[in-house]
């Protein structure tokens, strides 16, 4: 969708702000440009709405060679949300956000309506929004507002030039994790600038990782965490990349222990030798759906089990759950936040394992492999990407 063949852009008192650069960006795609400042991102980003030309090279979008194009009219077709937002202090949220569609020609009231769809898809309830001017709302819902203006000539590629960077640090998150939903939901191709390389991770189907004009790694999150290309990029992503990589390796059915099963109404002697021909110190305990309501010793149902006891008469519930594909870090936390030392996994709501801290060493191993041979086998067709 946007593609960049051997770019470079070089300033007129002779900085070269980006040297040689090839990527490509697929339709639908987030790719988050991550490095320190002065790296070239801006000018990469500021070259696909021809906010600045190259110097040398070709960028196109969907095909088309961005020097043929009409600067104004590509604008209008790329969405563009940056740091300091640019409201019309004079406008009203709703007016900000129809300002696009109207230059384009939809009528004020279809305009208008739109605007007022797009408020509440990023969360502000036009009733109560929509006629506040700019400065009579918080930095967050400034960003929102950003947003949704950027949305609202429905453009297939929005550029993002750290839109998220003046708020606090929880708000941001909020806005993030919201952003991501919708990009996802609207298929937009999106291409998002920033220095904070959480941010580029949590956003990112892939980063660009920039060193000095140039790219040092293009790749998906787990592979730039798991297997960096050069020593710059590892000391870029950080020293705690392995607890990076928890937020974006998934649980898998293999990293999941199989423990003996009893049943709530189990008779609690029959639980008892299942477990001793297991020599098993403990099982999981599902209910009569077959959904896991906790655990039980083997001692508990040995000891002093009257006839007629059942499971359920010595089970101990245990609430935390997790499906398949939630992210390490999630099942790191719930481990944490549960004295058991494991937690019971569900794949599309049926019980299906257990998760240790052994299986969580594990799945982090399985993904520095898969991620290291994957670098190698899936060729990257740009040249100028070592590491691809
Ligand atoms: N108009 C200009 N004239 C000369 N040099 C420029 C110009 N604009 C940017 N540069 C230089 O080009 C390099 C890349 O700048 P760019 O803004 O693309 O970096 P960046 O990675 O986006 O940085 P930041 O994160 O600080 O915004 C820097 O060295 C910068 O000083």
């Amino acid at each position: 969708m946007i593609r960049f063949e051997h770019v470079t852009k070089r300033y007129p008192d002779g900085t070269t702000a980006v040297d040689d650069l090839s990527f490509e960006v697929a339709e639908g795609e987030l790719v988050t440009l991550v490095g320190p400042s002065g790296c070239g991102k801006t000018t990469t980003m500021k070259m696909v709405n021809r906010l600045i030309d190259p110097t040398e090279g070709t960028v196109s979008v969907a095909g088309e060679n961005l020097a043929d194009t009409d600067p104004v009219e590509l604008r209008r077709r790329i969405g563009y949300v940056i740091q300091q937002v640019g409201l019309f202090p004079h406008k009203s949220v709703l007016d900000n956000t129809a300002t696009v569609p109207h230059l384009l020609g939809t009528p004020r009231k279809k305009a208008r309506a739109r605007a007022a769809e797009l408020l509440d898809l990023v969360g502000l309830d036009p009733t109560v929004y929509g006629h506040r001017y700019p400065d009579q709302l918080s930095g967050g819902q400034r960003q929102r507002v950003g947003v949704a203006r950027a949305l609202a000539a429905d453009p297939p590629v929005l550029l993002m030039d750290e839109p998220f960077g003046a708020v606090d640090p929880v708000i941001r998150e909020h806005l993030q994790n919201e952003f991501r939903h919708l990009q996802r939901t609207l298929g937009k191709t999106v291409l998002f600038v920033t220095h904070d390389i959480e941010e580029a991770i949590r956003l990112g189907d892939r980063i660009a990782v920039y060193g000095q004009g140039r790219i040092e790694q293009f790749d998906t999150p787990a592979a730039v965490l798991g297997a960096p290309a050069t020593p710059y990029v590892a000391e870029f992503v950080g020293a705690d990349r392995g607890i990076k990589r928890l937020s974006v390796t998934p649980v898998e059915p293999g990293d999941l222990e199989e423990r003996p099963v009893v049943r709530l109404d189990d008779p609690a002697g029959r639980a008892a030798e299942a477990l001793a021909a297991d020599d098993a110190s403990w099982a999981v305990v599902l209910d009569g759906e077959a959904a896991p309501y906790g655990w039980v010793p083997a001692a508990a149902l040995t000891d002093g089990s009257p006839d007629g006891a059942t499971v359920r008469d010595h089970a101990r519930p245990m609430d935390a759950t997790l499906p398949v594909g939630a992210p390490l870090r999630e099942a790191f936390g719930a481990l944490l936040g549960h004295d058991a030392g494991w937690i019971a996994v569900l794949d599309e709501g049926r019980y299906a394992g257990v998760l240790t801290p052994g299986g969580l060493h594990a799945a982090l191993r399985r993904a520095t492999t898969a991620d290291a041979a994957r670098t190698t086998r899936e060729a990257v067709t740009l040249d100028t990407v070592p590491g691809a």
